[in-house]
C-alpha cells in the first residue's frame, strides 16, 4: 500500500499513504519527536479515517547514527530524504569552534533546499514581550545554501589561510592581520534570485500586501547590497505586472491587488519589528540574517517554543521539515521542552502535502490546549494561572482538543 511522493509537471503528486522519512533528532529530538507524531498520525486519522496515514520511515542522522555506524550524515539517510521527497527532522547538534560542519547546512545543502520558510504568527493566550504581539504576522524567506553561513572557512594560523592573506595582500592591496581566521560570503546572483521569486510568489499566491527584502546593503556593498538590486530587477522582470515599488507610486497608495516590493537596512528592521512589526508580511533575505531574525521574531510571539520552519526546493519538490530551534541539551530526555515547533513544522508539511484537514486540526488542537492553559515550562512561567505540563502530557492535550 505505501507509495512515494513524486513530483510531475511542477506538481507534487501525494498518495494516500505516503512513506515519509525521519530523523528523530539530537537532544532533545527524541521526545519532541515521540509528542509530535502522535499528534500527526492522530489529525490524520481524525480527518481521513482509513483513506489515509502516512508510513513513517527512520533515517538516522547525529548522534544516532554515528553510534549505529560511525557515520554523522550516512549516505542512504541523504538517499532517502531525496528519494521520498518529503521528510521532517529533529534538531541536531554542531560543535562550536571545531568539530564537523552542520548537518543542519549539509541537509540544506545537499538537497538543494535553498528556501527556509519560517512563518511568525501569535497564537492567542500566548506571553509575549511586547505589548501587541497580535500585530506579528510574518513569513521569512531565507536563503539557505550561501553566505558565510555555507562554511568556506579557513583556521587562524594554518597554511593556507596565511597564502590566502599573502595572496589578498598581493593582488588586492588588503592588509589583512597574519592571525586572522577567514570566511568567505558568497552571494550569487542566481541564489538570491531564486529565492526572491518564491517570496513574491508565496505573497501573491497567499494575497499578501508586502515582500520586505531585508539587508545590510550600505555596508556588505557587493553581497548584500547586489541582493536588493537583483530582487528589484527580478520584481521588475518577471512580476511587473504585479508588483509596484514605492518609486511606482509616489502618492504611497499601493493599487488595489498588487504586491508592494520594498526593502530595508537589516539594523534597522531589528527595530521595526518591535516598533512597527504590522509593515511586514513576506521578509526575503539572506542566510546568516534569516537565522538571526527568525529567532528574534520568535521571542516576540513566545519563544523559539513555537517557531516552526520547513526547507524546500521548489523546483525538484525536495522539502525538510524543523523547528526553528536547536537540540536545547540541558532538557534532552526529560520530557519537559516544548513541542510546538515541530508540531507546527508538521503542519506546514501536511500543507505542503496538501493534506489541509490534517493542517488545521494540529493548529486547532495547539490553540485549544494554549487557551486552556494546560502549557509546557516555557510558557508556564510566563503565564498567569497556567499548569505546566510534560512534553507528552500536551500531545495528549493537543489531540484532545482537535475535537473542541
Ligand atoms: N536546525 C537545527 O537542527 C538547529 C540546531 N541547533 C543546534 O542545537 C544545539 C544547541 O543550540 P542552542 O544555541 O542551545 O539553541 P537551542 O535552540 O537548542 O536552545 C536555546 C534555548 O532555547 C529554548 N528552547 C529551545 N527549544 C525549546 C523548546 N522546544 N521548548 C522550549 N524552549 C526551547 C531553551 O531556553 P531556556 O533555557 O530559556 O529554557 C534553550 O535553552 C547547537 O549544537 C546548535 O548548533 C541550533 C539551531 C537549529
Ligand atoms: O545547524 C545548526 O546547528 C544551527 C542552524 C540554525 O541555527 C538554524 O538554521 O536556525
Ligand atoms: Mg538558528
Amino acid at each position: 500500500m505505501e507509495e512515494k511522493i513524486t513530483m510531475s509537471d511542477g506538481t507534487l503528486q501525494v498518495p494516500d499513504f505516503p512513506v515519509i522519512p525521519f530523523i528523530e533528532g539530537d537532544g532533545i529530538g527524541p521526545d519532541i519527536w515521540k509528542a509530535s507524531v502522535r499528534v500527526f498520525d492522530a489529525a490524520v486519522e481524525k480527518s481521513y479515517g482509513s483513506k489515509r496515514s502516512v508510513i513513517w520511515k527512520e533515517v538516522l542522522a547525529g548522534e544516532k547514527a554515528f553510534n549505529n555506524n560511525g557515520q554523522w550524515l550516512p549516505p542512504e539517510t541523504e538517499a532517502a530524504l531525496r528519494e521520498y521527497l518529503v521528510g521532517i527532522k529533529g534538531p541536531l547538534t554542531t560543535p562550536v569552534g571545531g568539530g564537523f560542519r552542520s548537518l543542519n547546512v549539509a541537509i540544506r545543502q545537499r538537497l538543494d533546499l535553498y528556501v527556509c520558510l519560517r512563518p511568525v504568527k501569535h497564537f492567542p493566550g500566548i506571553p509575549s514581550p511586547v505589548k501587541r504581539p497580535e500585530l506579528i504576522d510574518m513569513v521569512v524567506f531565507r536563503e539557505n545554501t550561501e553566505d558565510v553561513y555555507a562554511g568556506l572557512e579557513l583556521k587562524a594560523g594554518e597554511e593556507k589561510t596565511s597564502e590566502l592573506i599573502s595572496f589578498l595582500k598581493e593582488h588586492y592591496g588588503w592588509n589583512i592581520r597574519s592571525d586572522s581566521g577567514i570566511g568567505i560570503k558568497p552571494i550569487s546572483k542566481t541564489g538570491s534570485r531564486r529565492l526572491i521569486r518564491a517570496a513574491i510568489t508565496y505573497a501573491l499566491e497567499q494575497g499578501l500586501p508586502t515582500v520586505t527584502l531585508v539587508h545590510k546593503g550600505n555596508i556588505m556593498k557587493f553581497t548584500e547590497g547586489a541582493f536588493r538590486e537583483w530582487g528589484y530587477e527580478l520584481a521588475r522582470e518577471e512580476f511587473a505586472d504585479r508588483i509596484v515599488t514605492w518609486d511606482d507610486i509616489p502618492d504611497g497608495k499601493v493599487p488595489a491587488g498588487k504586491v508592494l516590493v520594498k526593502d530595508v537596512i537589516a539594523d534597522a528592521f531589528l527595530q521595526q519589528i518591535l516598533t512597527r512589526p504590522a509593515e511586514y508580511d513576506v521578509i526575503a533575505t539572506m542566510n546568516l540574517n534569516g537565522d538571526y531574525m527568525s529567532d528574534a521574531l520568535a521571542a516576540q510571539v513566545g519563544g523559539i517554543g513555537i517557531a516552526p520552519g520547513a526547507n524546500i526546493n521548489y523546483e525538484t519538490g525536495n522539502a525538510v521539515f524543523e523547528a526553528t530551534h536547536g537540540t536545547a541539551p540541558k532538557y534532552a530526555g526529560m520530557d519537559k521542552v516544548n513541542p510546538c515547533s515541530l508540531m507546527l513544522s508538521g503542519k506546514l508539511m501536511f500543507e505542503y502535502m496538501g493534506w489541509k484537514e490534517a493542517a488545521e486540526l494540529i493548529d486547532k488542537g495547539i490553540t485549544g490546549a494554549i487557551m486552556a492553559k494546560t502549557v509546557t515550562y516555557d510558557f508556564a512561567r510566563l503565564m498567569e494561572g497556567a499548569v505546566e505540563v510534560s512534553t507528552s502530557l500536551f500531545a495528549d492535550n493537543v489531540i484532545k482538543h482537535m475535537n473542541d
